[in-house]
């Protein structure tokens, strides 16, 4: 067990665009940061929500309001560093406890240098955001025993005005790796920890536009060997890798601007080998196919969005991180829609017609979030399957 905080923690203030300013304690590094203020539901996986590179220029809020409880250990990470510009939450526990922890989530904000902020009241902050839409913002970490002032609020709305849009920002080739390598780890289990792929019976070359660990994780548990590829990797280098299956990666930023990628998928798609695309690589796979994506009002961030598989009636409860969209209006003739939000009726899943490829925009390998809809790493592996034995 460890204490969370230690003595006085300082002020800290949060300022958004649209001039609304909260006033909290810095519970992260001193200084500032800006981005695309988010909301997620996930009761649990804050480490996993941090290190998501999805979360690149976005400062995340966390809404179940007790956040820290468990600490933070060194297994739980879906990439090396945190990702998320900031975090906002309602209630940092005194006392953080479990048997995995190695620190406080405090001790691990400092240590990745990452701003954040509590005492906040996310449930009005949430309301806020769903109101209005995305909406940038600032978190300002004053130092210890800084007076909250009129000049800081100033600075931070004026941060806050002055931060990027997400439209129309490519952000897949700078979180991206930037040289190949191999990929074996396959999932965690409790009393084993993470295991070995040491039997493979297939080769997926996996493109990074920033990809959570457990995807490779679930691929290399179904038997695959993963070469994971930069975002920029031609269609020609991806072949000359002789894959039984390409997988096309969660990533953060506007999946329009990324014509590399889109350019190599269309292509790949082609050869009729087998693709799969989670989440960014949903978005590229039907824009590769000549559908169109949009920036949504309200993003999903969560671990319960009830999302139904069209073919089956079957509703799966799933893992969510997406502030774009696939328009489900005027899909071209060769994609059919295979899933879609209970939420809000948006597009989840896509499948070609007239090749084996399919995507899906939420999250099948959780991370946080439930196993529901992991059957679609399956349906790969079937695909796979039968073109190795065509
Ligand atoms: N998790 C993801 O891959 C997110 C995709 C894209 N950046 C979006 O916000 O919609």
């Amino acid at each position: 067990m460890l204490l969370s905080l230690k003595g006085n923690t300082p002020h800290a203030i949060l300022a958004l665009a649209d001039g609304t300013v909260y006033i909290g304690n810095s519970i992260g590094a001193a200084g500032s940061t800006v981005g695309e203020v988010v909301f997620n539901t996930a009761m649990t996986g804050y480490q996993e929500i941090l290190t998501d590179p999805s979360y690149c220029q976005q400062i995340v809020t966390l809404t179940y309001p007790h956040i820290g409880n468990y600490g933070v250990n060194a297994e739980d990470v879906e990439a090396e560093k945190i990702h998320a510009a900031g975090l906002i939450i309602k209630d940092l526990p005194l006392l953080a406890s479990n048997f995995r922890m190695s620190m406080t989530l405090t001790e691990y904000l400092v240590k990745e240098n990452t701003v954040a902020i509590a005492g906040i009241d996310t449930r009005q902050l949430t309301r806020l955001l769903r109101t209005k839409g995305a909406q940038n913002g600032c978190i300002l970490a004053l130092a210890q025993g800084e007076a909250v002032s009129q000049a800081a609020i100033d600075k931070a709305i004026a941060a806050a005005k002055g931060a990027p849009n997400m439209a129309g920002l490519d952000l897949a080739k700078v979180v991206s790796v930037k040289q190949t390598y191999e990929w074996t780890q396959t999932e965690w289990k409790l009393g084993a920890g993470y295991g070995v792929q040491i039997t493979p019976k297939f080769h997926v070359v996996a493109y990074d536009f920033g990809v959570k660990k457990n995807i490779l994780r679930m691929l290399a548990e179904r038997g695959a060997r993963i070469t994971v590829v930069p975002a920029q990797t031609p269609a020609a280098d991806v072949l000359k890798l002789k894959p039984d299956g390409i997988f096309l990666s969660n990533g953060p930023g506007d999946p329009e601007p990324c014509d590399y990628a889109i350019t190599a998928t269309r292509e790949l798609i082609e050869t009729g080998i087998p693709v799969f695309g989670i989440c960014l690589g949903h978005q590229i796979m039907a824009l590769a196919s000549g559908a169109t994506t949009f920036k949504m009002q309200s993003s999903h961030h969560g671990a319960n969005h009830p999302v139904k598989d069209l073919d089956n009636g079957r509703v799966s409860i799933t893992s969510q991180n997406h502030g774009f969209a696939v328009d489900n209006k005027n899909l071209p003739a060769n994609l059919r829609a295979t899933h879609v939000s209970l939420f809000d009726g948006t597009l989840q899943g896509l499948a070609r017609t007239d090749k084996p490829a399919f995507c899906f925009q939420g999250h099948p390998e959780a991370s946080p979030g439930p196993h529901d809809i992991s059957y679609l790493f399956d349906r790969f592996t079937a695909l796979m399957e039968q073109h190795k034995n065509a």
